[in-house]
């Protein structure tokens, strides 16, 4: 068997999305044949390490891990095909991915849990819906939740950042110093690693490919980290080019600041779509 496979979203005119099912990461996402998604070239497709580029959904824990890797075992896990890509009435394509708790998920975290993935390829949106099921008679769980989105840009230092003003940040390069985002529009120009802390549904970054716009929407999802390694920090990662971080962004909608509590027998829910202007 291949150590990684992939399922393509097609919806007709060169606009198509790949996942890996190496972690159900992203791995591409063509719009009109332009690629709205980074990947390092140095990414390792082993079917062990996580995909350095497209999106890794990081789950259930967000950062170092005391009993499990870096951002959790979503990312580095095999996911099931749970529905093929199907095209639906409005044309669009929708394709479900799911895991659950096997012998190696509970050697870290000792939870039944499930969790489903439901991804829509519209002609210039992607739609993300996630559900997390805790089947458990009588265990509480809880976790963090992340869609690390690996954003193509031809030039990092050109790209605007809405959506952040007045929003809490713990500064990651400043040994989790706290602090308040005073910028209406954010650009970045040195190494960069930051949780935002309630941040608003929606952000635009400008100057990604071809120079148009990315919306971001988020529900459920209160947090915003924003991440670029730049040069010194991208020596040190063996799956990331050099010279690559000029051209890319990680802008990420996730649950990670305070966990996700979940009772027996109860569901979370959350979604982002992106949307090219
Ligand atoms: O190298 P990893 O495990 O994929 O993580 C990449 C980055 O992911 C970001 O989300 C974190 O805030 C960073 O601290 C981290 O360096």
């Amino acid at each position: 068997m291949a150590a990684t496979s992939v399922v393509v979203l097609d919806r007709g005119n060169n606009t198509t999305c790949t996942i890996n099912l190496h972690g159900a990461t992203v791995v591409s996402w063509r719009v009109n044949n332009q690629e709205q998604l980074f990947v390092s070239k140095q990414a390792v497709f082993d079917g062990k390490k996580a995909i350095r580029g497209g999106i890794p959904f990081v789950f259930p824990q967000f950062g170092p891990w005391t009993f499990g890797p870096q951002h959790g075992f979503a990312r580095i896990v095999r996911w099931n095909l749970e529905k093929a890509p199907e095209r639906l009435a409005s044309g669009d394509v929708e394709a479900i991915f799911s895991i659950m708790d096997t012998d190696f998920t509970r050697s870290m975290w000792n939870y039944q849990f499930r969790l489903t993935y439901r991804l829509i390829l519209r002609e210039k949106e992607l739609h993300f819906n996630i559900a997390v099921f805790n089947p458990n008679k009588e265990l509480t769980f809880s976790f963090n939740m992340l869609l690390h989105t690996y954003f193509k840009v031809p030039d990092v230092r050109r790209c605007q950042i809405t959506g952040l003003q007045g929003c809490t940040f713990v500064d990651k390069t400043r040994d989790g110093a706290v602090y308040q985002e005073a910028r209406d529009i954010v650009t970045i120009g040195e190494w960069t690693d930051r949780v935002y802390q309630n941040t608003p549904q929606e952000h635009i970054i400008t100057n990604v490919v071809s120079g148009r716009k990315m919306r971001i929407q988020k529900y459920n999802f209160p947090d915003t980290v924003l991440w670029n390694p730049w040069a010194d920090q991208a020596k040190g990662m063996a799956d990331f080019g050099d010279d690559e971080y000029p051209n890319m962004v990680c802008v990420e909608s996730g649950h990670v600041s305070s966990p996700v509590i979940l009772i027996p027998g109860t569901a979370f829910e959350a979604s982002q779509i992106l949307q090219v202007m």
